[in-house]
C-alpha cells in the first residue's frame, strides 16, 4: 500500500486532475487485473489502445488513473495524471512503488540478438558459485536464489519486473542477472532501473516483423546503452559490425570484448571439440564444457563482467570453466546405435548458421545432419526462407517443419520458408507439417553417428498451434524415438 503522490518521483506529468493524495494497492496496464485500490496505467499497445478501459478500470475499482489523453467524459471517481509516455511512467511508477528494488543490488542486463540467456544464465550460475545470493530474469525461467520462477516473457512487463526484483531483495540477493529484449527497450519495460551494468552480444536478423527495420531494430538495442548511468560499465562485442555503434552515445564506463580485434578482453580458440572448447582466455589457458565458437563469445563476455564486477579471476575461471549452459542450448543426446541428437534454440538465420557450422568444426569425419528446422507463426516472416537456405547450405538432409504457428496455417509458414531452398538443394529436403513426424523420420534416416540437429525450440514445454498449447518437448520426443532403436 502506498500513497500516489509517494510514487510519483522522475515522473513529468503535465496535468494532474483530483489530487495525489490517494492509497494505491497496486498498479496494473491491464483493466482485467483491476481490483479496488488499483492504479491503472492506460498505454497505447501493438493491437489496442489501452485508453479503452478507462471506464471499465473505473467500475473495477481503480482510484487513479495514468493517461496520455483525458476521456472526454472523465469520471469524478477517480483521480486523473496525464503524462506524455505511459508505458515510460509504468516503468518509473513500477519502481516507485516496490520503493526501486533495483538500486538494492547489482542489476546487469544482457542485450543482443543471440546469447542473452546463455551468458545472463552463466553469470547466475557463476555468481552463485562465487558464493553470492542471485537473480535470474530470462526466457527459459526466473530465479530467486535457486528458487525457480516459472518465465512469461524474455523480459516481464515493468511491473512484474520491479515485483520479481524486489523479492530478490528480500530473500538477499547481491546481484541480479536479465535479459533485456528489444521489444522491452522499445515498449520501456525497463524503464526507472538503475542498471550497473550493460552487456551486448551481437546484432542480427531477427524480429523485423515488430521493429520494421533494422535500423529501428539496433535503435531499441542501443537505447538500452543511451540510458545506462555514468557508474555502470558498458560491455560490447566488438567483433561485431553493430558493436562499437551501441556505446556510441553512452555515459557508462566503455569496455569491450572480441576474439578477432583489439580488445579490452581477448580470447583465442585453441580446440573446438564436442567435449568442449580449449580457450586461451585473458592470457590463460581453460577448457570449458561449452561447445562452438560462438559459446567462445559468451563465455568472454561473461569472464569480462566477472572482471567488471571485481571478482577473482582465478576463481571465476576455475567456476566458469565446470558450468554448462541454459537448458536446450546445444543440448546432446546419443542414441543406443550411437546417432546424435543436438537440440537448440536456434531460430534466427544467424543461429542456424552459427549452431551449424560448429557441428562442421567438431564433427570428426564424413557423418551426415540431418536438420530439422521450423519458423515461429506470428512473428518475422522474412527470417523464413533465409533459415531455410541456411539450414540446406550447411546439412545433408533437411526436414523443413512446423515450430509454433501460432494463429498462422503451418502448411503455408513451411511454403514461405520452401521458397528459400536453391533448386540445387531441393532434393535434400522433405517437408513434413507435423513436428513429432518429422523427427521420427530423421531418427530413420540416419545412421550411426550422423547427427541431427533439432533447431528451434529448445526448452520449450509446448507446441503452439492454431492458438492452443500443448506439451511438447523436442528432447523428450527425439529420446522417445532413440528408444525404437537398438
Ligand atoms: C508484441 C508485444 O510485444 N506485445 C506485448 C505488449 O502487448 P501489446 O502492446 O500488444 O498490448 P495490447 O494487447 O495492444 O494492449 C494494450 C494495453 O491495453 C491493455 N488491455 C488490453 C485488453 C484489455 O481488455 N484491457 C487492457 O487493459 C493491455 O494490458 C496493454 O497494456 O505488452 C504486453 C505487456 O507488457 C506484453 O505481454 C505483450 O507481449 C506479447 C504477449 C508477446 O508475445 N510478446 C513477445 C513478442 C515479446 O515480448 N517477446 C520479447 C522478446 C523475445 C525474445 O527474442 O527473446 C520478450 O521480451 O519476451
Ligand atoms: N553468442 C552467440 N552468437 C550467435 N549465436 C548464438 C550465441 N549464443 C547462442 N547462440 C545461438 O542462439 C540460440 C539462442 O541462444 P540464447 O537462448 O542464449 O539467445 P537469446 O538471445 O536469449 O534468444 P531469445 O531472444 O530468443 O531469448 C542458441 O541455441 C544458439 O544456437
Ligand atoms: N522469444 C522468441 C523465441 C522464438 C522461439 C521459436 N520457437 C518461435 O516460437 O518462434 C520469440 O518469441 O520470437
Ligand atoms: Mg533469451
Amino acid at each position: 500500500m502506498k500513497n500516489l503522490s509517494d510514487i510519483l518521483d522522475g515522473i513529468a506529468f503535465t496535468e494532474l486532475q483530483g489530487g495525489a493524495d490517494v492509497q494505491i494497492t497496486g498498479i496494473t496496464a491491464d483493466s482485467r487485473k483491476v481490483v479496488p485500490g488499483t492504479l491503472f496505467v492506460a498505454v497505447k499497445g501493438t493491437l489496442v489502445d489501452g485508453h479503452k478501459f478507462i471506464d471499465q478500470a473505473i467500475n473495477d475499482g481503480a482510484v487513479a488513473i495514468v493517461c496520455e489523453d483525458l476521456p472526454g467524459h472523465t469520471a469524478n471517481a477517480a483521480e486523473f495524471l496525464m503524462v506524455a509516455d505511459s508505458a515510460e511512467a509504468l516503468g518509473k511508477l513500477s519502481s516507485n512503488f516496490y520503493d526501486n528494488p533495483s538500486a538494492k543490488l547489482k542489476l546487469v542486463g544482457v542485450t543482443g540478438t543471440n546469447g542473452k540467456t546463455t551468458v545472463a544464465t552463466l553469470l547466475y550460475k557463476l555468481f552463485t558459485d562465487l558464493g553470492y545470493k542471485c537473480g535470474l530474469v530470462s526466457t527459459v525461467e526466473n530465479q530467486i536464489a535457486g528458487k525457480i520462477i516459472p518465465s512469461t516473457h524474455t523480459t516481464p512487463d515493468p511491473v512484474a519486473l520491479n515485483g520479481l526484483i524486489a523479492d530478490m531483495v528480500n530473500a538477499g540477493c547481491d546481484y541480479c542477472f536479465m535479459e533485456v529484449s528489444s521489444h522491452a527497450v522499445a515498449q520501456h519495460r525497463i524503464s526507472g532501473l538503475q542498471f550497473s551494468g550493460g552487456i551486448f552480444t551481437n546484432l542480427t536478423h531477427d524480429h523485423l516483423d515488430y521493429h520494421k527495420t533494422f535500423d529501428n531494430y539496433l535503435k531499441a538495442k542501443k537505447a538500452f546503452f543511451d540510458g545506462l548511468p555514468k557508474n555502470a560499465f558498458a560491455l560490447t562485442n566488438l567483433d561485431d559490425k553493430n558493436g562499437s555503434v551501441m556505446l556510441q552515445n553512452t555515459r557508462a564506463h566503455k569496455k569491450s570484448y572480441a576474439l578477432k580485434t583489439m580488445a579490452d578482453f581477448k580470447v583465442r580458440i585453441l580446440e573446438n571439440q564436442f567435449n568442449g572448447l580449449l580457450l586461451n582466455i585473458d592470457s590463460e589457458e581453460v577448457w570449458f564444457k561449452m561447445v562452438g565458437a560462438f559459446n567462445a563469445y559468451n563465455l568472454l563476455a561473461v569472464y569480462a563482467a566477472a572482471m567488471l564486477l571485481d571478482q577473482d579471476k582465478a576463481k571465476t575461471l576455475t567456476s566458469l570453466s565446470k558450468l554448462s549452459g541454459a537448458e536446450g542450448r546445444f543440448d546432446y543426446v546419443v542414441s543406443p546405435n550411437k546417432i546424435i541428437g543436438i537440440v537448440d534454440y536456434a531460430h534466427t538465420p544467424d543461429a542456424v548458421q552459427n549452431v551449424l557450422s560448429t557441428i562442421k568444426d567438431v564433427k570428426s569425419g564424413n557423418e551426415k545432419v540431418i536438420t530439422i528446422i521450423g519458423c515461429g507463426g506470428d512473428r518475422d516472416k522474412t527470417k523464413r526462407p533465409v533459415m531455410a537456405k541456411t539450414a540446406c547450405d550447411w546439412s545433408d538432409k533437411v526436414i523443413l517443419t512446423s515450430d509454433n504457428p501460432r494463429s498462422e496455417d503451418p502448411a503455408q509458414i513451411i511454403k514461405d520458408m520452401e521458397a528459400g531452398v536453391d533448386p540445387s538443394n531441393q532434393r535434400k529436403t522433405i517437408s513434413i507439417v507435423d513436428r513429432r513426424e518429422a523427427i521420427k523420420t530423421a531418427v530413420h534416416l540416419a545412421n550411426p553417428g550422423d547427427i541431427i540437429l533439432l533447431a528451434g525450440k529448445g526448452h520449450e514445454k509446448y507446441q503452439e498451434i492454431k492458438g492452443v498449447k500443448t506439451h511438447f518437448d523436442d528432447k523428450e520426443e527425439l529420446l522417445e524415438q532413440f528408444k525404437t532403436l537398438s
